[in-house]
């Protein structure tokens, strides 16, 4: 019927709408009117239960049709006075980055900035600790067990903390994904996603969360750890317990009194260097700009004693950067340093200590066994590619501090251009440097023994640490500074005996070598295996310079390097308590 009475709206061929509509009424009331003939007929009881069934019906759709038309009014009403009900947007933000585990700074700064915001008649699950440099116990809150509000704006939030898996990094047999630098045991887990927060807020401040929200839990993280007074120092390699160093996991914080201040050092120098990393760590447009990684280099070189440790630690408390002190000797592939390197921190300085022993990492014995390959090999060009890898692609405000006592032994590839930013030699004591001392040490700025001690200070080679321990005698400055001018002359005295010593063996050396005869025979035996014993006068310079090449094989007569094996290197200087 619908139908043909669309059709009816159309065009010629169709009967016309009024014809339908009086044919179609014409039918219902034939209808009705047969229904009404036929219902007088119907028996008065059967009429009145139909009446009553006819009557109930009509009531129930009349009472339904009204309780609809209410319930629409409702919420139509409720609709012009609530706003609309908020659609719940839940973000995601993992601790690690990537399959390879970088860490990320979002997670990291907001771990920081939650701590703010734990209400301490809300939270749950504090955690109490304290560990031997704390003088009281700690107490910290476990953030997996609560839900964190925040408000920013007028725009609410809820942080989550969830998750408890780490990140196996490839080749390296350790893991990260705990706090601090990869390489702890894993422990095993139950739920293996990865560790993150979610953040819960109303989908429409989306953007002014990314450009707002984000960027100022980044500040204040960043703030806070500025105002932190302990900066931390990481020791150890590979992240292995065994290897001692704490197994670099967490980090021990950083006491190191040296700033630049205290530091024995000219002012010219000292002034160089601040305005150097002043000048670094505001120029992270420069770097973006030019396509760099952020990051610089620092060679110190010079005697035992005088500085360069203490430097170290005075340019980590200037710039609010925590240390890491990486020991090669524990390390045993490229692969090995890598996964430690992805364990560090932005803001921070990788310190290698002692880099002029770094010749010897290529073949050092693996004390696990493992085998060698020459891929995998630690080799110090290797090292600074894997360096420049890793930060050029995931590290912002990194500075990289090589030291070493002895400069001209360095392997070449440490010292092209490029590589170090900056060489600084730290030098044996000045006057300047001295009068540091004497203030940091017994708090005075003048004395009559000043200009004595001077003088003996610039005919001697004396350092730092050798000042430092004699001002340490006594509070008495009188007495400490007497024992420095008895130990300044002693020094002298025992400077010119020994350069007398020298000249007169150098003098006995020249005088026996012009009495003996030329040798013409190898002097090569047994005893002296692996060893070139040259002919005197004859310069290693290559097999045909000597006279009977059989007696002189070429791996005997090439100058080459010490003989291997398992070098131990000196225990890292930094006393850091
Ligand atoms: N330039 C300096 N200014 C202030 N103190 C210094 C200086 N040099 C050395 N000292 C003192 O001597 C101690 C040892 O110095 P430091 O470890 O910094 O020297 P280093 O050059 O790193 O030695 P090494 O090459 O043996 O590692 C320091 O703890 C400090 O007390």
């Amino acid at each position: 019927m619908a139908s043909n009475l669309f059709y009816g709206m159309g065009g010629n061929n169709f009967p016309s709408l009024t014809s339908t509509i009086f044919q179609h009424s014409a039918s219902i009331s034939g209808s009705v009117m047969m229904l009404s003939t036929a219902y007088t007929y119907v028996p008065h009881p059967v009429r009145a239960h139909i009446q009553s069934l006819y009557q109930h019906t009509v009531d129930l759709f009349v009472k339904w049709f009204l309780s609809l038309w209410f319930v629409n009014w409702l919420v139509s009403r409720f609709r012009t006075v609530a706003p609309d009900i908020p659609n719940i947007l839940t973000v995601a933000i993992n601790e690690y980055q990537g399959v390879v585990g970088i860490q990320n700074q979002v997670f990291e700064a907001a771990d920081a900035y939650l701590n703010t915001k734990i209400s301490p008649t809300t939270m749950k699950g504090l955690e109490l600790s304290k560990l031997d440099k704390d003088k009281r116990v700690n107490i910290s809150v476990n953030k997996r067990c609560q839900t964190i509000e925040d408000d920013f704006e007028g725009i609410q939030f809820k942080w989550r903390l969830v998750g408890t898996s780490g990140i196996k990094i490839a080749g390296a047999n350790q893991y990260s994904g705990m706090r601090g630098m990869p390489g702890h045991t894993p422990t095993p887990h139950t739920d293996d996603s990865p560790t993150r927060f979610e953040v819960s807020f109303e989908e429409k401040h989306y953007g002014k969360v990314v450009e707002f929200y984000i960027p100022h839990i980044l500040k204040r993280a960043k703030e806070m750890k500025d105002e932190k007074k302990t900066l931390n120092i990481y020791s150890g390699a590979g992240g292995r317990s065994d290897y001692g160093g704490g197994g670099g996991r967490g980090g021990v914080s950083l006491q190191h009194p040296s700033t630049f201040k205290t530091l024995a050092m000219d002012h010219e120098l000292k002034k160089e260097i601040i305005d150097d990393l002043d000048r670094f760590v505001s120029r992270r447009d420069y770097y973006t700009r030019v396509g760099k990684a952020w990051k610089r280099g620092y060679l110190l070189y010079g005697p035992p004693g005088t500085g360069k440790s203490s430097l170290v630690a005075a340019m980590a408390n200037y710039l609010n950067f925590d240390v890491y002190d990486l020991e090669l000797t524990n390390v045993y592939s490229n692969a090995e340093l890598r996964s430690v390197l992805l364990g560090t921190k932005n803001r921070s300085i990788l310190l290698i200590e002692d880099i002029d022993c770094s010749a010897e990492l290529q073949d050092r014995n693996d004390p696990y066994g493992r085998p060698k390959s020459r891929n995998n090999a630690l080799t110090l060009s290797g090292l600074l590619n894997v360096i420049d890898g890793i930060w050029s692609c995931c590290g912002d405000e990194r500075i990289i501090i090589f030291t070493t006592n002895h400069k001209d032994k360095l392997d070449p590839a440490l010292l092209r251009p490029g590589r170090m930013d900056k060489h600084i030699h730290m030098s044996y004591i000045t006057p300047q440097g001295f009068r540091i001392l004497a203030s940091n040490y017994l708090s005075i700025d003048n004395h009559h023994l000043f200009g004595e001690i001077e003088e003996l200070i610039l005919e001697s080679q004396t350092t730092p640490a050798e000042v430092a321990e004699e001002l340490m005698v006594s509070d008495d400055a009188d007495v400490s500074l007497n024992g420095l001018v008895q130990f300044l002359k002693r020094k002298i005295l025992e400077a010119e005996q020994l350069k007398e010593e020298e000249e007169a063996q150098k003098a006995l050396k020249e005088e026996e070598e012009a009495q003996e005869p030329k040798r013409t025979e190898s002097s090569f035996t047994d005893s002296n295996c692996g060893w070139m014993q040259q002919p005197p006068g004859v310069l290693p310079q290559g097999p045909t310079q000597y006279p009977a090449p059989m007696l002189y094989p070429p791996q005997f007569i090439t100058p080459g390097p010490r003989p291997m094996g398992i070098h131990t290197l000196p225990a890292p200087i930094i006393n850091y308590p």
